[in-house]
């Protein structure tokens, strides 16, 4: 719904007062935490790593409208299971996901509706402790800019490897890439109507051929929950973490 009287920042971008919604996908299995259950379900501080995510995108500051939490297709009852057990009453729309994150993500938009307007965030369930100022950034950025991505500096040297051998690489050029990952969502919707491809590893690279994607500033506490270690520090980072 578009708000009514506000002026736009330019024609054809959102306004900055475009509703904002937001798409948590977590429909993977974690094959790489070879955990017992996927590991957005694993504890974390003694809560689901997944409602800690969610906790985060429902904050009333955000402003988040209505969020949409895509998880693998036989795992929707599990998640049902430990809303009761946790007490959740964030409300959220269940969908299920498919069989990349390319295909969770288009489910996760088909659900908001064809007619849903504003600004939608892209989230891996997985990066619970994402800041709310992280979050923000990019919804401000994508009024602007109408694509927005969270990413920080490498911190390590950087080769690249071929046959050849090993070359060094200018690290103040490259970023890692983070999630939220943030855009107008018709922008969104003409990106994933094409054909998925193997590079696409975030929703940046599905929107790179239809506009330019600004980068704004992640976090390092903003980390994807990948393989056990991950959890440890995350553990760590929990305790200490603000705002
Ligand atoms: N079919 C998929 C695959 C991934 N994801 C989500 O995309 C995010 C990043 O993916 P990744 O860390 O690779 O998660 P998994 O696929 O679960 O892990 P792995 O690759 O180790 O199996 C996660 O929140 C994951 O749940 C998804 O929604 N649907
Ligand atoms: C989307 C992402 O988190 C950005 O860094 C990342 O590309 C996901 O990669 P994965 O291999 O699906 O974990």
């Amino acid at each position: 719904m578009k708000t009514p009287n506000l002026p736009r920042q330019a024609p054809g971008l959102p306004s900055p007062h475009a509703p904002r919604l937001a798409i948590l996908v977590a429909g993977g299995s974690g094959t790489r935490m070879g955990a017992d259950r996927p590991k957005q379900f694993l504890l974390l501080r003694g809560e689901p790593v997944l409602l800690h995510t969610l906790r985060r995108f429902a904050e009333p500051a955000l402003g988040v409208r209505e969020i949409v939490l895509v998880l693998p297709a036989d795992q929707l009852d599990i998640w049902q299971g430990l809303c009761a057990q946790f007490s959740v009453d964030i409300p959220h729309r269940l969908v299920a996901g498919g069989a990349t994150r390319w295909a969770s993500v288009k489910a996760g938009l088909a659900a908001l509706g064809a007619h849903a307007e504003g600004l939608v965030a892209v989230h891996d369930g997985v990066r619970p402790l994402v800041s709310r100022q992280v979050v923000e950034r990019t919804y401000a950025a994508a009024a602007t800019h109408a694509a927005a991505a969270a990413a920080v500096l490498p911190k390590d040297s950087v080769r690249l490897v071929s046959q050849h051998g090993s070359a060094a690489q200018n690290r103040s050029r490259l970023r890692l890439m983070q999630t939220p990952q943030t855009f107008e969502i018709d922008l969104l919707r003409r990106a994933y109507a094409m054909p998925e491809l193997a590079s696409f590893t975030d929703d940046a690279t599905v929107v790179d051929d239809l506009c330019r994607v600004q980068l704004v500033d992640g976090d390092y506490r903003n980390l994807k929950i990948t393989t056990p270690e991950d959890l440890v520090v995350a553990e760590a980072l929990l305790g200490g973490l603000v705002g």
